[in-house]
This record gives structure tokens, sequence and C-alpha cells, in this order.
């Protein structure tokens, strides 16, 4: 690995890369713009404040917001021009063509993009997480003229922090988080548009079904703004679609409403429409390159009582089963949790059997 690494941008992102890479014996230096931000996250244990008498960066990353990426990567081409620079942005062909008009074309080979599919809904250094990244895709950008040496360190650093490094091009790469991100987030927070009409006693009737899809919904509008904007064309072909397809179902309800009979094909266009995306969710891979088929998850209710969840992950590892996710469902004033606990599929009946045999109440998930 390379070191020492310079972050720059320690936000989110930039805070958990460093807490990560520290983790691995990496000697780690922060930067920011803001310099209360910066002294957070040296606080935070995302690295230390580089002083005159500091080494010089072997790698640099850059973290910050998309629309400033390719100048602060310029920048750093020409601050350590013995060092490979990357940066973590979530849109790669926009950085690559603002590199081509500001960079020296001798610095260029040095850069290298990079984009870690791991996130939260939450910005800055204080949510930053070393196991951010863990299990999660990293997808590894070269350019025409990249060094492979650039190739070798970025994919390695993401195996290093625990992710799974997927090497395309920057035009490969914006299509596809078109789909698995930048559209999400778009449907994600109009869902949520509709939630400020509604009564609070309404919204008391929420489930989980509302909090899955619209979790991201809470996401940074600052940084989204840049995201959608600099991937505009792409984010904007799936959205026709998707504008298409929800005209259909606006047009099936109408007709369903004053009409019950067969033959309109009103039932069987919203049938489909469920099914094709039955059929859409079972392509999302559970965890790096296995289907979701690979892994079962089952529910436990948990009493809510202190000690009761760690007695259950206690348990588990003594039946023997190895934990592949854990998500906890609780809510205020109701007397149990229920732990979504996803396994090996091949160990589901075993473990479902061997917890109802220790007390525990197992339903399906
Ligand atoms: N949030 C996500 O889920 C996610 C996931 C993968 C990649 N990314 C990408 O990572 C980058 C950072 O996102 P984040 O979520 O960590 O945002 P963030 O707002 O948490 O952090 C951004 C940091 O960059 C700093 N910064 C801004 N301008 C700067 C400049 N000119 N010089 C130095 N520092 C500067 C800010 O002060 C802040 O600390 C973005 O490019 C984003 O597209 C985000
Ligand atoms: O889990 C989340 O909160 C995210 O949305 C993270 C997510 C994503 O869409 O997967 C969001 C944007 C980033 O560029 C990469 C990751």
């Amino acid at each position: 690995m390379p070191s020492p690494v310079r972050i720059i941008g320690t936000g989110l992102i930039g805070g958990s890369l460093g807490m990560a890479l520290r983790r691995a014996g990496v000697d780690v230096q922060v930067e920011d713009v803001s310099p209360g931000t910066a002294a957070l996250a040296v606080e935070l244990g995302v690295g230390e404040l580089p002083t005159t008498g500091s080494r010089s960066p072997e790698l640099v990353l850059v973290a910050a917001p998309p629309d400033v990426a390719a100048s602060l990567v310029d920048r750093a081409l020409r601050r350590w021009p013995d060092a490979l620079v990357a940066d973590v942005a979530s849109v790669k062909t926009t950085v690559l063509e603002g590199l081509r008009l500001l960079a020296r074309e001798e610095d260029l080979p040095r850069y290298i993009g990079g984009h870690p599919m791991a996130g939260r809904e939450v910005s800055g250094v204080i949510a930053a997480r070393a196991d951010l990244f863990q299990g999660r895709p990293f997808v590894v950008v070269p350019h025409e003229s990249t060094l492979p040496d650039a190739v070798t360190v970025l994919k390695g650093l993401a195996t290093e922090i625990g992710s799974v490094p997927i090497t395309m091009d920057a035009g490969a790469h914006d299509t596809a988080v078109a789909h698995v991100s930048h559209v999400p987030q778009v449907l994600s927070s109009l869902l949520a548009t509709t939630l400020l009409e509604p009564s609070e006693q309404a919204l008391g009737l929420a489930g989980q079904g509302l909090r899955d899809t619209t979790r991201i919904a809470d996401s940074d509008p600052r940084l989204w703004v840049e995201i959608l904007g600099a991937n505009a064309a792409a984010v904007g072909e799936v959205l026709t679609a998707v504008a298409a397809r929800l005209e259909q179902v606006r047009e099936a309800l109408t007709t369903l409403q004053g009409d019950p009979d067969p033959g309109t094909g009103s039932r069987r266009a919203l049938a489909d429409l469920i099914a094709e995306g039955n059929r859409g969710v079972r392509r999302i891979p559970g965890k790096h390159g296995g289907g979701t088929d690979a892994f079962s998850t089952i529910v436990v209710l948990v009493p809510d009582r202190p000690g009761e969840l760690a007695r259950l992950l206690t348990e588990i590892g003594q039946i023997g089963v190895n934990l592949e996710d854990l998500r906890l469902e609780h809510e205020l004033g109701r007397e149990v949790g229920l732990a979504h606990v996803a396994i090996d599929a091949t160990r589901e009946d075993l473990l479902t059997r061997e917890l109802t045999a220790r007390g525990w109440r197992v339903a399906e998930a």
C-alpha cells in the first residue's frame, strides 16, 4: 500500500477512507477547505494534519464534491509530481473532461478515477465509519493514458478497505450509476415529497415499506444537485422510461375506477408492473458477485430488554452460522424488535431449528 496517503476533503467519504486506511496501517494526512472539519477529522481518527516536515504523499485521494474534483485533482498533480492522484466523485465523465481542460498532458497518466459504491444518506465526517466500504463494489476508472501502476494501486486500496474493485471506463460507469444510484435517489425523493400532505395520524401508520423506499430521501441536496447535473443525460433517459410507465399505471387506475369489467387490460397492466418489478429486484446482487438467492433472511423477535440482541448474536455464533447482514426494526413502545438476519441460504433450516430450540421466535422474512 502507498503511504502516506493525503485525503483532500474529509467529509463522509474522505473520513471513512481515512479511518479504513489507518486501520490497515497506512499513514494518512488530512486536508479540507474547512479547517474546523479537518481538525474534527483528526480528533475522530481519520488521519493527521500535515506539517511542513511531513513526507510527500505517494497517493492523493480527492473526496470533495464533484464540482471541485477536477480542479483539486489538477492541483494535486502539480503539487506532488511523483504522486498518483485519484478522486472518488460519484460521476466520472465530467471530472475527466474537466481535467482534460485543466491538467498538463504529462500529468494525466498519474490520474485515475474511483468511486466506492457505498455511502450514507447523511454527510460530514461525523457520519464517517471505517467499515463503510466492507463488501461493496469500488469502481476503478482508468482513462486511456492512466499508468498501469495507478490501476494496481487503486485496486489494492479498494481490496485493503474491504471492498471489491471493478474496472470500468467513465462512460460505462456513468450509465450504470444512473440506473443503480441516481434514478433511485430521484424516485426516493419524489416519493418522500408525497408525504408532505397526509396528516400526522396517517403518517403514524407508516410501515417498513415506506421506510425502505425513502431512506435516501434524507440525502444532502447540495451534493445531489451536483451529481444529477453532472449525469443529466443518462439520468434523464431512464426517467423518460419511468415517466411513460407511470403514465400507463395512472391510465390503468383511471380505467379501473369506473370499470370493474374484464377486457380493458387495466388489471393486466398493473399485474405486469408488479411482476416485472419482481424480476428487476431479483437481479440486484445480494452481496458482490452472488445473486440474492445465495442469502436468506430470517426474522427473529427480540424482546425489548438490555442485552437481548447481543445474546441473539452470540447464540448465532455458537450455532456456527456466519452472519452476512443484520437490520434491526424497532419502534418506541413496541415490546419486541425484529432482527432481520441474513445468512447463507443453505444454513437457514439449521439456524431456524436451533434458534427455535433455544426459545427464540423465528419468522421467515
Ligand atoms: N455520500 C455518498 O454516499 C457518496 C458515496 C460515494 C462517493 N461520494 C462522492 O464523494 C465525494 C464527497 O462526498 P461526501 O458524501 O463525503 O460529502 P461531504 O459533504 O460529507 O464531504 C465533502 C467534504 O469536502 C470538503 N470540501 C469541499 N470543497 C473543498 C475544497 N475545495 N477543498 C477541500 N475540501 C473541500 C467539505 O468541506 C467536506 O468536508 C463527492 O464527490 C461524492 O460525489 C459520495
Ligand atoms: O446507501 C446510500 O446511502 C447510498 O445511496 C450510497 C450511494 C448509492 O447510491 O449506492 C449513493 C451515492 C454514491 O455515489 C454511492 C453510493
